[in-house]
């Protein structure tokens, strides 16, 4: 019987390929297939940017700090998830979570804390947080201000993509309507007040870790990306400028050839679908995009081998052209990872950067009869399946109608089958097991983080202007009723020390709570 050999996403493999297919695009240019610069990694490498918070805002700025001592390039902030639901810490639903997966961020004075000794206008700042993004946008501008920076040299990105919060992630708080609502007016006021700053991450990585394979993750992330297109577009903004800022974000798994191929449809895919809404600008109609290493791939058994699933899963990242990385910490399917695991991690996009010669050439598998049919045959699967999105009404309907859960549900099942029976091999799980394992050190959060933070914030209720504080959630609450950008205002609130918590409930009030 002939031995068919497969991808996780179904595309059947040959045993070797003999056609050549045609590559003559330029990188730089329409659709990017090859990468968004002519140069790519020869004038810049990608932005090493480790994903790192916990505990207080303290403990947090001196990981940041000993990150950037070890060459990372960028910032990237882990919130706990009272600050990602809009909770302060003192809320009793905040119990048991303050400080746990990310740092606690309740009010301007925190923020001041978290950035100690780093000045804005010199760093891009990743913020993992969406729908409190806003609100967490805000402070950073009111930050910046307090440091007397230049607005319009202020770089980063806040994730901002509920619709993947909905299928996949689980951290939202409003309904679809206004939440579409607080994201183009981010789009908006950033394109006239902060231009540097990317408006939002669309996000495929968490739809890959629900158990989504590569096919599905482009398309859902894609058809997600047309959602926000189509609402900036309905409120009357110009694709030309606010198409320029919106990001990408993607998971970089161990299949190292479908991954460069996942890379490389996507540019493609974006570049035909901004130019059918009308995006002629190329910088509107690139995908840029930042990628992490998969998280669902690391086990537990056997930790150190992580770090050379990690080292693939940077090459893919790389021979597909991303911006901007986050490795993962040999340690993270046990805990957040302590200080070695986060050096071996960035050590790892050094030793590719530098040492692998991966920046020498731009698109390096380009022409290689394999990679660009599989570029061709990711691209076609995952044009399928946005077709049936499409059908259906858009992204926003295929959430609600359950189809995006359904799908990813189902390859997560079908891929713990394959698991459980032996027909994939993860080492040092299902083969190679070892009788005795090592267990590494594990970095554990202090709980009496909450206690702290809550002592803050009634600190700083008895020393704010409270009627301030009371009109502008006043006014924050009359404009959510209107179409008036709310941004003016958050940022106005939150100089004036309005707490996360304080505004979240504000808009509950008004939009109530998605369930
Ligand atoms: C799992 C966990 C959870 O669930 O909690 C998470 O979500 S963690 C999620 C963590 N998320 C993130 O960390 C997201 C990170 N995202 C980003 O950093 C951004 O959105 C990004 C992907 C667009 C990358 O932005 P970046 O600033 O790092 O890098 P860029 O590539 O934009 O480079 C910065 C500037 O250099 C320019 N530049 C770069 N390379 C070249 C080149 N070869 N030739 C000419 N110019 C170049 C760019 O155009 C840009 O300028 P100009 O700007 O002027 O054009």
């Amino acid at each position: 019987m002939e031995n068919i050999v497969r991808t996780d996403a179904g595309i059947t493999i040959a045993p070797v390929y003999t056609t050549p297919i045609p590559m003559q695009e330029q990188p730089g240019e329409f659709p990017f297939t090859r990468g968004v610069h002519a140069s790519m990694y020869r004038d810049k490498l990608w932005t090493m940017r480790q994903y790192a918070g916990f505990s207080t805002a303290e403990a947090s700025n001196q990981r940041y700090h000993y990150l950037l001592s070890q060459g990372v390039m960028g910032l990237s902030v882990a919130f706990d998830l009272p600050t990602q639901i809009g909770y302060d810490s003192d809320h009793p639903m905040a119990e048991g979570e303050v400080g746990k997966v990310g740092v606690a961020i309740d009010s301007l004075e925190d923020m001041e804390r978290l950035f100690k000794g780093i000045t804005l206008e010199q760093i891009s700042t990743s913020m993992t947080i969406n729908a409190t993004g806003f609100i967490l946008l805000a402070l950073y501008i009111a930050l910046a201000k307090k440091q007397g920076a230049d607005l319009k040299k202020i770089s980063g990105t806040i994730q901002n993509d509920i619709l993947k919060e909905y299928a996949a992630r689980g951290t939202f708080i409003y309904p679809p309507k206004p939440s579409m609502r607080l994201i183009t007016d981010i789009f908006d006021y950033c394109s006239r007040e902060v231009p540097k700053w990317n408006t939002i991450s669309i996000s495929g990585y968490h739809i890959r870790e629900a158990g989504a394979n590569a096919v599905q993750e482009l398309a859902f992330t894609l058809a997600n990306g047309k959602a926000y297109l189509k609402a900036a577009l309905e409120k009357g903004l110009d694709i030309n400028v606010f198409a320029r800022r919106l990001s990408f974000f993607f998971n970089a798994h161990n299949h190292l050839f479908e991954e460069v191929a996942k890379f490389r449809a996507a540019r493609r895919m974006w570049a035909h679908i901004t130019k059918e809404l009308g995006a002629t600008d190329t910088k509107a109609q690139m995908l840029r995009f930042h990628t992490q290493t998969g998280g669902s791939t690391l086990t537990a058994q056997q930790p150190h081998n992580n770090i050379v699933r990690v080292a693939v899963q940077t090459l893919a990242a790389t021979m597909g052209g991303t911006q901007s990385l986050h490795t993962n910490g040999y340690d993270e399917a046990l805990s957040l990872p302590t200080e070695s695991a986060a050096r071996i991690a960035l050590r790892t996009q050094q030793i590719v950067g530098y040492e692998s010669g991966i920046a020498d050439t731009v698109d390096p598998l380009a022409g290689s009869f394999y990679v660009e049919a599989l570029t061709n045959e990711v691209e076609a699967k995952a044009w399928e399946l946005i077709h049936r999105i499409d059908a259906m009404g858009g992204a926003v309907s295929a959430i609600e109608q359950g189809f995006v859960q359904d799908e990813i549900a189902r390859s997560a099942y079908l891929y713990q089958q394959q698991i459980e029976n032996g027909e994939k091999i993860i080492v040092g799980v299902n083969k190679f097991t070892v009788a005795e394992e090592t267990v590494p050190e594990i970095f554990r959060i202090d709980d009496s983080i909450r206690q702290v933070q809550s002592e803050r914030l009634q600190s700083l209720r008895s020393r704010r202007n409270n009627e301030v504080v009371t009109s502008l959630l006043q006014q924050l609450e009359n404009a959510a009723h209107t179409t008036e950008n709310l941004m003016p205002i958050v940022v106005e609130a939150v100089e004036n020390y309005c707490t996360l918590g304080e505004i979240s409930d504000t808009l509950r009030k008004v939009w109530g709570e998605h369930r």
